[in-house]
């Protein structure tokens, strides 16, 4: 981070200065007066007098169409959702304080503002809207094209912007980047220059520094995360480094890691845990006590994917496709339900309960893990139940553990229990509704008391685990009918979540396109006819997300590689529909492939995805300039 030593008054004399004299001519560096202005500021100013622009002019852009701006959200789709949450939480700031935070993709154009309507009308004015991109080569020195190249956060004050209708505003921006350091967007926010934004740079960094710790939460089965940090009280925060490895090489990490261990990009698929920590000795799950470069402590914990770790590929199966995950890594989370999630992760951290209700597969389990990994308490074990699964004889003993020959065929050494499994964790109490009623006053006990008295006798042990119960019945009316005890329902429910089943979410098609993604369909270039998609969401799925899942795998299992799943692929009686009122939105029409223009922008999209979104490395590939691939293509 630069630190902002200049004032306005300084920064406009020094801007006036720079730019009086012929910027590509000297170099800004060689010129006098440049000292107040910060490095990284100035080194953009460099490149963009290397461009030819005009800083006297009003920049050139053009916002992309509505109908491109929504491919431009679909293609970012799993961005838009990752960032939500933190999105939502500096919105109500931005509100307060008269700014804006702002969501672009890798290449800066701007995919959402929100904030507050005043300034946004103004900063519409400069064109900082939707659909517009705010990269360096566009806009000049700004925030996002700035950052973007920098690859850290930058903060951009009145007269650093290049252009000068941009001195109305004052702007702080970070890239996020993903597990391997990829760009995936930026996250901005931008306010009036007359007003000084002194936290705008600050909690832009806390709110990236999140939605890329959540990033680690799912990075596929087998693989290994080691958690770090030399202060142990930062372990298990967002602010804690995060190494990935896979067969002990070093696969992903985060920025904190890199530089705690004082490594960068360039280490991945190169360094080997051993070669790392020397001394670590062998690498097992749990607490570990290791040292970086320099021999200085760090504390660390060692947590492995479940699941299979996927296989060395054998030189002859290279062209095998991958296989298909049983599940996304990453749940498809609509914004109504990263509102209940967050709610619920805040909930779950003041340690009051919370009942999710649903049908059957609407993602009960899914959304309770999601808020045991968001929550304090994330480190610490998620220990699910079923009580509907376990035999009503046995559900006592797994629940509150036993002392040793409490039963015939009990354990010699007695068993610890379900619930001191959970201790400092989530404990999640499936089917609650099925609980048998003796069970319920001993677990109303446990909530109570915060102490488990094991099966057969022994000392009450005490307990701290968060709850989340899940029904698909309606535990008000089994209260009712005697089947609950109120008492219980009382403690365990004071806050329900209702996850909708599929037929009555509108955003289906959304739903079916980010599980296709998930599920590895793009990435093996699988597409679904849009007669297809139609009818995978107009189709009822009695079974929700559960039914979909495995229907989109099957799909998958059977498609070629770089093929088309046509509307003849699907099972039979998926083409039935929603009942009236819940259809989601027909598929928009295809475009007319014929035309020359047509082809030649599908060849640029697909140059563009083959090339990770760097238009760039696109353009070189296509042969055209970078202007040209911009005008015909994403502008
Ligand atoms: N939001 C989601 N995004 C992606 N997949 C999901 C989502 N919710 C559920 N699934 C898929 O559906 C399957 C069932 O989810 P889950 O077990 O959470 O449902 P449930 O409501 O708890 O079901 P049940 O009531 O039968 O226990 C999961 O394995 C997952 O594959």
């Amino acid at each position: 981070m630069h630190s902002h030593v200049a004032t306005p008054r300084t920064l406009l004399a020094a801007r006036q200065r720079v730019f009086a004299e012929s910027l590509s001519a000297q170099g800004v560096t060689a010129q006098r007066g440049v000292e107040a202005v910060p490095a990284p500021i100035l080194r953009s100013w460099q490149r963009c007098a290397d461009l030819g622009l005009d800083f006297g002019a009003r920049p050139r852009v053009e916002p992309l169409s509505q109908r491109e701006l929504r491919e431009a959200w679909e293609r970012n789709d799993a961005l838009r959702r990752r960032c939500r949450p933190e999105i939502e939480a500096l919105h109500a700031d931005a509100q307060a304080t008269g700014s804006l935070v702002i969501l672009t993709d890798p290449n800066g154009l701007v995919l959402d503002t929100l904030g507050n309507p005043g300034f946004a009308g103004k900063a519409a004015q400069v064109a900082l809207c939707p659909g517009v991109p705010w990269n360096e080569a566009a806009t000049g020195t700004n925030a996002i094209g700035t950052a973007l190249i920098e690859r850290r956060a930058v903060e951009v004050r009145g007269p650093e912007h290049y252009f000068e209708p941009h001195r109305i505003l004052s702007c702080a921006a970070m890239p996020i980047l993903g597990l391997r350091g990829e760009t995936l967007g930026a996250l901005d926010l931008s306010g009036p220059a007359a007003m000084l934004q002194t936290h705008a740079l600050g909690m832009i960094r806390l709110a990236v520094d999140a939605i890329e710790h959540r990033l680690f939460e799912a990075v596929g089965p087998g693989r290994e995360v080691l958690r770090l940090h030399d202060d142990p009280a930062l372990l298990g925060t967002p602010r804690e480094g995060v190494l990935v490895f896979e067969e002990g090489r070093l696969v992903g990490a985060n920025r904190a890691a890199l530089s705690l261990l004082g490594l960068d990009w360039d280490a991945l698929d190169r360094t080997d845990f051993s070669r790392l920590f020397p001394d670590a000795g062998r690498r097992q799950p749990g607490a570990i006590r290791l040292r970086d470069g320099e021999g200085r402590p760090l504390h660390a914990r060692l947590h492995e994917e479940a699941g299979r770790a996927p296989r060395a590929p054998r030189p002859h199966a290279a062209a095998r496709p991958a296989a298909i995950p049983a599940a996304p890594d990453v749940p498809v989370l609509d914004a109504a339900t990263e509102r209940l999630l967050a709610r619920a992760v805040r909930l779950v951290d003041a340690g009051i309960p919370v009942v999710v209700e649903g049908e059957t597969g609407t993602g009960k389990e899914v959304f309770s893990r999601a808020a045991h990994a968001r929550c304090a308490r994330a480190r610490a074990p998620f220990v699910a139940v079923n009580c509907a699964a376990l035999p009503e004889s046995l559900i006592e003993a797994e629940l509150f553990g036993y002392e040793p020959g409490a039963f015939t065929g009990a354990a010699r050494h007695g068993a610890q229990g379900l619930l001191r499994q959970a201790d400092g964790g989530l404990l999640f109490l499936d089917e609650i509704g099925d609980m048998p009623l003796g069970l319920q006053s001993r677990l109303l006990r446990v909530l109570q008391e915060r102490e488990v008295q094991p099966v057969g006798g022994g000392r009450p042990v005490p307990v701290d685990f968060a709850l989340i119960c899940a029904t698909h019945r309606d535990l008000a009316r089994l209260v009712e009918e005697g089947a609950f005890r109120a008492d219980l329902y009382y403690r365990i429910a004071p806050y329900r979540v209702a996850l909708p089943p599929l037929r009555e979410r509108r955003d289906r098609q959304e739903v079916v396109r980010a599980l296709w993604d998930r599920l590895g369909g793009a990435a093996r270039g699988v597409a679904l006819a849009p007669a297809c998609e139609a009818a995978l969401a107009a189709a009822v799925w009695p079974g929700n997300f559960r039914q979909l899942v495995g229907t989109l795998r099957a799909l998958l299992a059977l498609a070629d590689p770089g093929g088309t799943v046509e509307l003849d692929a699907l099972p039979e009686g998926v083409a039935q529909k929603a009942p009236r009122g819940a259809a989601p939105p027909a598929a928009p029409a295809p475009e007319p492939s014929g035309r020359l223009d047509g082809i030649a922008r599908e060849a640029m999209r697909a140059a563009l995805d083959a090339a990770g979104g760097n238009v760039s490395e696109a353009a070189r590939r296509l042969g055209i300039s970078r202007s040209t691939l911009y005008r015909r293509c994403l502008s």
